[in-house]
């Protein structure tokens, strides 16, 4: 049976292999700034396989939530069915600190040294839980953090909260009132998220501008889906950040970079959600050098990456050496939420640990279906599940695809 799946395997080209083991070492030991995250994308398929065993009575669709999470591609559409699974399993107290505290773990375990977190805040009677008790249960995760780590201070952490586009527009006045409150206790902004295909900008603007109005800063998801009329008027609100830009015609990307309005880009979710055909196309290059950009992981989970991954992708899709890699990196500080003094020395930290070693390419390379620790999820890759590395896969793909 396996010299049938191996010889059926032949005959399909193999992936192309698309950064080193040692440009990911690399992009691992550089400190890094994530700036556009989604909690309930970055929830480890360890904690969901395991929140959803414990749930009774099938209000989980284990087949479904097996289905979208192995396949290596999928549509914005089955992105946001496998958001309502996993909202479904992050609906305790107990459950939404601990994503929380693992989220902030996995991220310190990258070498992130500084993240903003985002999460629309729910209320959800049933389990006894409000807006705000919601985010008492995240603020608990990150003190459960630092209880916990030995490398206290190691990464610093920011919330910003999400206005989901299913939201109304006094709802998102609520979430955008909750986060004005909280701007002392470690809430730094507001985002607009959530399925681009539903909902009108106009719903959401007064919220934002409310929190604008009070000193916060906002970040706005825009471009994701082909959508001009509305990617424009976003672009002449002009939020602090934006996230992805992907569907933009030559005026629009004329005029995003005019504004100089930094772009949080995530190149595996664009690509595995068909926003760009591939990374070689990715709009990176548009835009770097000379527009602030920062590269981001949008929801780790849900893509099966890291932000180590994707400055390494960064690197191999578009040539980019180990000084352009670590200049992405530190100037990312200039683009946080934070006040600017606390900007100034997140920047100095990052000077700080600049690298000067060059990158070993001699180590086994990655693939499209390699996941941020090197296993291989292509079906017939060597050393096949279940061996002596545990279920670990190496990869055996074709060439280094380099742009
Ligand atoms: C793939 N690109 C994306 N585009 C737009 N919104 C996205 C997203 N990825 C995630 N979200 C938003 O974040 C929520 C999950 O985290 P929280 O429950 O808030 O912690 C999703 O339900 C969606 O609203």
């Amino acid at each position: 049976m396996a010299a049938t799946v191996a010889g059926s395997e032949q005959s399909s080209p193999p992936p192309p292999l698309l950064y080193t083991q040692g440009q990911l070492d690399f992009c691992r030991r550089i400190p890094k700034i994530e700036l556009h995250a989604h909690l309930n994308g970055s929830v480890r398929d360890s904690t969901i396989r395991e929140l959803s065993t414990g749930l009774e009575g099938g209000a989980v669709s284990l087949p479904d939530l097996q289905r979208l999470t192995q396949q290596a591609s999928r549509t914005l559409g089955e992105c946001f069915q496998l958001f309502d699974v996993i909202h479904r399993i992050t609906t305790t107290h107990a459950a939404l600190t601990r994503i929380t505290r693992e989220v902030i773990e996995d991220m310190a375990d990258d070498n992130v040294v500084y993240a903003e977190i985002r999460t629309t805040p729910k209320a959800r009677p049933e389990h006894g839980m409000t807006t705000e008790s919601y985010l008492d249960a995240v603020f608990k995760g990150v003190a459960d953090y630092y209880a916990a780590s030995r490398r206290t201070q190691d990464i610093q952490v920011r919330l910003l909260l999400s206005i989901d586009r299913r939201q109304s527009a006094a709802e998102a006045m609520g979430t955008a009132r909750l986060a004005v409150q909280l701007r002392d206790e470690g809430v730094a902004g507001l985002d607009l998220s959530g399925n681009p295909s539903v909902g009108q900008w106009e719903t959401w603007r007064p919220a934002l501008e409310y929190a604008r109005q009070q000193g916060l800063k906002v970040t706005v998801h825009a471009g994701e889906v082909w959508n001009p009329e509305e990617a424009a008027a976003i672009l002449q609100w002009r939020p602090g950040r934006l996230g992805h830009m992907c569907c933009l015609d030559a005026a629009l990307e004329k005029h995003l970079l005019d504004s100089g309005i930094p772009l949080e880009l995530c190149l595996t979710s664009n690509v595995l959600t068909r926003s760009v055909p591939s990374y070689a196309d990715h709009h990176f290059p548009s835009f770097w050098p000379g527009h602030p950009v920062v590269l981001c992981t949008d929801d780790s989970g849900v893509f099966a990456s890291s932000l180590s991954r994707e400055y390494a992708l960064a690197a191999a899709a578009f040539n980019l050496s180990d000084e352009e890699l670590q200049q992405l990196a530190v100037a990312a500080a200039d683009y946080t939420f934070l006040e600017p003094g606390e900007r100034a020395a997140l920047r100095e930290r990052m000077e700080a640990a600049l690298l000067v070693e060059s990158v070993d390419n001699s180590r086994s390379p990655f693939c499209l279906f390699c996941d941020a620790n090197g296993a291989c999820g292509r079906r017939g890759s060597a050393d096949s599940d279940g061996g002596a590395g545990g279920g670990r896969r190496t990869c055996d793909g074709g060439e280094r695809s380099v742009r």
